[in-house]
């Protein structure tokens, strides 16, 4: 499994955290920066994630602003893309079963570093559903494609 990451200054430090924690146990990370704490642009940080899971070269992406909501916004613009805005586990367990999210989104203002981490764990640890979800998954591409 492949995960890219990213964040502007004020997610920096989470997206680090995550980092390491992927890294040490096994998983391949792509770090897409910032790589400091100097001030950055979050939506440029959050279309180099998109693209790389939207192309395929990462199976997920982890975004990291510091409310983690404009990051989100920027994320969702690139075809194909369900980036998730989630604060707590079970948003992050709903967003893979039901919306079939390949990015989520935290705030490094909002979120803890241990609250994060199980965050992510629990989002790489469930599947999508299908069923009645894959219809809705398919109208939000409709909306992308101006069908809908
Ligand atoms: O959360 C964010 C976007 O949703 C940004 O991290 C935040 O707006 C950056 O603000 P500042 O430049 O004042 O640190």
């Amino acid at each position: 499994m492949v995960i890219a990451i990213g964040s502007d200054h004020g997610g920096f430090a989470l997206k680090e955290a995550v980092k390491k924690h992927l890294t040490e146990k096994g998983i391949e990370v792509k770090d897409f920066g910032c790589y400091s704490t100097d001030s950055v642009d979050y939506a440029v940080y959050g279309a180099k994630v998109a693209h790389c899971v939207a192309d395929g070269e990462a199976q997920y992406g982890v975004l990291v602003c510091s409310t983690g909501i404009g990051i989100s916004m920027a994320a969702n613009k690139v075809k194909g893309i369900r980036a998730a805005l989630c604060c707590d586990m079970h948003a992050a367990e709903m967003t893979r079963r039901h919306n079939n999210a390949n990015i989520l989104c935290m705030g490094g203002l909002v979120t803890d570093e241990k609250t994060g981490l199980e965050i992510v764990d629990t989002f790489l640890s469930f599947e999508f559903e299908g069923g009645r979800h894959q219809r809705r998954i398919d109208q939000i591409a409709a909306i992308e494609n101006g069908e809908l």
